[in-house]
């Protein structure tokens, strides 16, 4: 054993704490985090543009003076786009045409029917005017999440969409920039942080103030969006990647190992598991992790991430490996056995699904077509990856005709009158009288 990865077996007698604790959700609601966030909040929201420049100097050690010196307007975009290298260029326009591809199948329109007394009912539904989209770049660059925030955006036609991105202490990779000039960005504010999602919750006098917010970022931009919450809407609250493979043996021991490492890279607190049904299989991804990690260029992140919360788990069969996924509902499911099609039916939690050996997580954090960013920390209970139906809200359209009034309000006041109230009743009844 290299002691790289926790080795648990899920019929030892204290498995089931073990699993507890390995998979358990860290508070994320530390007090000093709360109060250092609502500080930031009120400073940004009472002093605008000013309390902007202060904190852009402070957090990401900028040199800046005034608020036009964190604007980059479309023509610095296309600039970027012009100087970054053609192969480049044509893989981010290659990702964003399969994203908005996908993206277009989550198009909801309006709906209407009309029922036997002539009345028209439906729904509306309209694009948000206008979204905020945060793109972390505190410890990296994300050009990818510009290209997955964004193009749904576009796709349901939100009318104005802002772009924040810090960049510390100046640095800003022009990927990045490209990536907003394709997918039809027209300006970034290079803000990030706390005071990033504060300016686009009540805006400033540069940052226009937004309907909803999306995208993911650390702790201090996780805690700024669940307060921000409510004065506009938000996409989710991330929380570290996650990477969950259920394995038949059937896969190469390397490219197991190497799945595992594509999260845990992101993040000292990431999760990498990997669920078996053979000893020997699992001591083969063991020993697989330990021959490839030292060359990593992220081995320190991976070291940690796999030694706090990665695991490789013995299980008794498939079955079981399903009935512990289901309990995890991690936020990326690959199905790396011979017969995964037949699995899919029976994954009832989780962010998104890769289905079979060829399926390798990381084509679905960049060009597959799906959205990357997905929920965390098993709220796929209850939530869904980010799609085109985060920027479209939906308004119920009713039209009574002159019979369907009548005898929807003969309904409506026995209805009122039961719950004492007298003017509803009255206000259903009249136009029938
Ligand atoms: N779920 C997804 O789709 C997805 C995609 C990309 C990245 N991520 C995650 O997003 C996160 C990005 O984090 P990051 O830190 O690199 O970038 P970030 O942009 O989220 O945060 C950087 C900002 O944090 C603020 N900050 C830093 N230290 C601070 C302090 N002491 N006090 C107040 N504010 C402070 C600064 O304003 C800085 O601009 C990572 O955890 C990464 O894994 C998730
Ligand atoms: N895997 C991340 C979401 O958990 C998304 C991402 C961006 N770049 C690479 N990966
Ligand atoms: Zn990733």
């Amino acid at each position: 054993m290299s002691g790289l990865i926790n080795r648990l077996k899920a019929d030892d007698a204290q498995f089931e704490a073990q699993f507890q604790a390995l998979t358990s959700h860290a508070d994320e609601r530390d007090p000093t985090l709360v109060g250092v966030v609502a500080d930031i909040i009120s400073e940004v929201r009472s002093r605008g543009d000013a309390a902007l420049v202060e904190y852009t100097r402070k957090f990401d050690r900028r040199a800046v003076e005034r608020m036009d010196d964190l604007v980059l307007d479309g023509a610095a975009l296309q600039a970027a786009l012009a100087r970054i290298d053609p192969i480049d260029r044509d893989a981010l326009e290659m990702a964003a045409e399969r994203i908005r591809d996908y993206h277009q199948h989550q198009l909801s329109a309006s709906w209407s029917f009309t029922d036997d007394y002539g009345n028209q009912l439906g729904q509306r539904v309209t694009p948000l005017a206008r979204a905020g989209v945060y793109v972390p770049g505190g410890k990296a660059s994300y050009p990818s999440s510009v290209l997955m925030n964004v193009i749904p955006a576009t796709v349901a036609g939100v009318h104005e969409i802002a772009l924040v991105v810090p960049a510390p202490e100046g640095n800003l990779n022009d990927l990045v920039l490209a990536a907003a000039a394709i997918a039809g960005v027209s300006r970034v504010v290079t803000i990030g942080g706390a005071q990033a999602i504060a300016a686009m919750a009540y805006g400033t006098e540069t940052v226009p103030r937004v309907d909803k917010i999306v995208g993911p970022g650390n702790r201090f931009v996780a805690e700024a969006k669940r307060q921000v919450f409510g004065a506009v809407g938000i996409d989710m609250v991330a929380g570290p990647s996650e990477i969950l493979i259920i394995a038949d043996g059937s896969v190469d021991p390397a490219w197991m190992a190497m799945d595992l490492f594509s999260q845990a890279e992101h993040d000292e607190q990431a999760q990498a598991i990997l669920l078996g049904t053979d000893a020997a299989y699992l001591d083969a991804v063991e020993a697989a992790i330990a021959a490839a990690l030292p060359d990593m260029e992220r081995a320190d992140i991976i070291r940690e991430s796999l030694g706090n919360r990665g695991a490789l788990i013995q299980v008794a069969d498939i079955d079981a490996a399903i009935m512990l996924s289901n309990r995890i509902g991690p936020e990326h499911l690959e199905l790396a056995t011979r017969d995964a099609e037949q699995l899919v039916d029976r994954i009832d939690v989780a962010g998104a699904i890769f289905v079979g050996p060829m399926t390798s997580e990381a084509l679905g954090d960049y060009c597959a077509g799906p959205n990357h960013v997905l929920p965390t920390s098993n709220t796929a209970r209850f939530s869904s990856p980010l799609g085109v139906y985060d920027f479209q809200k939906r308004s119920s359209v009713i039209h009574c005709s002159e019979q369907g009034s009548a005898a929807l309000g003969k309904v409506a006041s026995v209805l009122a009158r039961g719950e004492s109230l007298t003017a509803h009743a009255r206000s259903a009844e009249l136009r029938g009288e």
